[in-house]
């Protein structure tokens, strides 16, 4: 944002290209000043929208527009003589209480733009709503009003359990088995109640009344979705059991698949007991190799490995081919899972990987029903943008549902969707966007003693008090708990920097880059991701449970991963109660997505901030305000 007039005047005359007065340092003439002041003002008013800046509005379909749009009420008093006889001059408050501060404070006669301030800073408080300066996305406050914040909240009470939907026995059965295991009483999250009827088309509301009219009349053709809800809530089951369920009710009236299966049970009694996988290869692939029903994008490599994990952990009773299609797998591995002659119904992958073979080979996805976009902020975004709508473009003949999920939405993707999908139905939860509670944050100023701008020095030291801490109460004696934390920075290049350091402090670190050993990474990812408690012996320690000493400092009952939370995106960190925040983010997407690897499901979690000489402080508080208030970043 152009905050003075001098930085908006280097701009225009950047622009202008008449480069030189602005950089030399000369004062410019006052009515320069003036028109950059007001060029200044006017943009920081209009708020263009930023791939950076949540969204306040992902709950509400874009306003109509051209003839439908309804006409604005004219801003008059009410009657035709209201006008008359007024012993008040017709002034709105907000003007009036300006116009009287301007005559009062010298202020006004030398900057015209403290007006504009005091005005705006008036309106917002007319509006009800807090003035958020420090980060620039958090400007409008409330995500979704109190209004439809009730309605949703009874919309969720009224769902109690996975029974109530429309989901194939086999699906329910799936879930109880394998998928959510060792939950008793399984119950589905709020992003579930609300998504999962309506992906089935189950949701029978006037809108849906509608759209099944449409439906039922041929107009509609394909369905599009945005799911939008916290992270750690339960998105992934959302998407994947509707469409799971379609997959499986259209293979039901794939007549070409119950013919194939017919031949292959002949096939099976001639053999006997002689493996059938032969004859298939040889003379009759599967009809659905190559040509997967269900898509699913992820913008990495880890995520394409989780989502496959949840995919299988149905399939094993449902009875799906799921597989696999990431940068992580060898070439020979990519095609056997593509082109397989036993075929497949649902591919997980990275739109790079995806795009590149549907480049060659556009065949691929000339059969997909369901396109899943995961992480729709990230992977429509720049660098993912082309690669993805690529894929879409290909998808979009056949597609009969487009779901795009995310835990945030900025303002350029909402504004993104109204243009290229108006008729998208928007599935928000009611805290979207606000860190829970049950998430804590912690601040540690490293400007001062004893740390001295040593951020490295803070972060090993905020890791070993988190070592330190023996809360767990299931903990048996004569073993400690074992801490799984995720340090934070803003630059890849600093992961490495940072687990290097708290190696050399003997801390258990590995940093999410390409330069640490694959395998190393994927094992301490498992002990992330597990929901399993991890316990060592007590004897492996000195004293009070940690070996300080100088000579030979180390913490074996702490594992630590440090990322980008590009990289750790939609990672599932089970295990994960501390993050350290070893830089400030620099928008309030970044402290949700990192925030939001502790405290997963219902847990509780608590975060870290370093705060160093440069970072700004103000940005933490409010983070803290909100988080304490429930209130969403936005
Ligand atoms: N109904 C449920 N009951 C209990 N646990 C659930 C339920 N549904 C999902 N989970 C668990 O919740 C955890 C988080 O789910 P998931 O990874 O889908 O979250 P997400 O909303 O996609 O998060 P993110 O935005 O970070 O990607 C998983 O471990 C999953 O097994």
């Amino acid at each position: 944002m152009w905050k003075t007039a001098r930085d908006s005047v280097c701009l225009i005359c950047r622009s202008a290209g008449a480069p030189g007065w602005a950089s030399s340092g000369t004062s410019l003439p006052w009515v320069n000043q003036q028109s950059a002041r007001t060029f200044a003002t006017r943009r920081e008013r209009r708020a263009t929208p930023s791939r950076m800046i949540l969204s306040d509005r992902v709950d509400r379909p874009p306003p109509p527009r051209g003839n439908d749009a309804p006409k604005k009420p004219r801003n008059k008093p009410a009657g035709p003589f209201s006008g008359m006889n007024r012993t008040v001059a017709n002034i709105p408050a907000a003007r009036r209480v300006i116009a009287r501060t301007r005559d009062l404070t010298p202020t006004s006669v030398t900057s015209p733009a403290a007006g504009d301030k005091e005005r705006d800073k008036e309106r917002e408080k007319k509006k009800g709503k807090r003035t958020f300066k420090a980060m620039n996305m958090q400007r409008s406050l409330t995500t979704i009003g109190y209004g439809l914040r009730t309605v949703l909240k009874e919309k969720i009470a009224q769902v109690e359990s996975f029974d109530q939907f429309e989901l194939l026995p086999s699906i329910k059965e799936a879930l109880a088995k394998d998928a959510l295991k060792g939950m008793v009483d399984i119950k589905p999250t709020p992003v579930q109640k609300l998504a999962i009827p309506a992906l089935l088309g189950q949701r029978m509301g006037p809108k849906m009344r509608r759209r099944a009219k449409a439906e039922e009349e041929g107009e509609v053709k394909r369905k599009e979705f945005l799911l939008a809800a916290e992270t750690g809530s339960g998105k992934t089951l959302a998407y994947l059991l509707p469409a799971i369920d379609a997959l499986k009710k259209a293979e039901a009236e794939d007549t070409a698949l119950h013919s194939y299966l017919e031949r292959l049970e002949k096939e099976k009694e001639i053999r006997g007991d002689q493996p059938l996988a032969e004859w298939i290869e040889k003379f009759e692939p599967n009809p659905n190799t190559a040509r997967p029903r269900v898509v699913v994008l992820v913008p990495t490599a880890e995520l394409v490995d989780q989502v496959t994990r949840v995919a299988k952990s149905i399939s094993h009773v449902v009875k799906f081919k799921a597989r696999p299609l990431s940068a992580n797998l060898d070439p020979l591995k990519i095609r056997n899972n593509l082109y397989s002659p036993m075929g497949v119904d649902m591919i997980i992958a990275t739109p790079h990987l995806l795009a590149s073979i549907a480049e060659s080979d556009p065949y691929i996805l000339s059969r997909v029903s369901h396109l899943v976009i995961d992480e729709a902020d990230s992977l429509l975004d720049r660098s993912f943008a082309p690669e993805t709508t690529a894929i879409v473009d290909r998808a979009m003949p056949t597609l009969r549902q487009l779901v795009l999920c995310s835990a945030t939405i900025p303002k350029r993707l909402d504004n993104y969707l109204a243009e290229g999908f108006p008729d998208i139905t928007r599935i928000t939860t009611p805290n979207l966007h606000a860190i829970p509670r049950r998430v804590q944050l912690g601040v540690i100023d490293v400007s001062r003693d004893p740390y001295r701008n040593n951020k490295n020095l803070a972060c090993a030291d905020a890791i070993y008090s988190i070592a330190k801490d023996s809360s767990r109460h299931d903990v048996a004696p004569g073993e400690v708990d074992v801490k799984r934390i995720m340090v934070f920075v803003n630059e890849r290049e600093t992961t490495k920097e940072v687990a290097d350091y708290l190696i050399s402090k003997g801390i258990d670190a590995v940093a999410l880059h390409r330069d640490s050993p694959e395998l190393r990474q994927s094992e301490m990812l498992a002990t992330f991701t597990t929901s399993e408690p991890m316990r060592v012996a007590k004897a492996l320690f000195e004293g009070d449970g940690h070996d300080n000493t100088p000579t030979r400092r180390r913490l074996p009952n702490t594992k630590v991963i440090v990322a980008t939370d590009l990289a750790s995106r939609g990672i599932d960190t089970l295990a994960v109660r501390h993050v350290v925040l070893y830089d400030v983010p620099h928008t309030s997407i970044d402290f949700i997505h990192r925030l939001g690897r502790a405290g997963r499901m219902g847990r509780r979690g608590r975060g870290v901030v370093l705060l160093g000489r440069g970072d700004r402080r103000d940005i933490v508080a409010e983070v803290k305000e909100s988080m304490f208030m429930g209130q969403a970043l936005v």
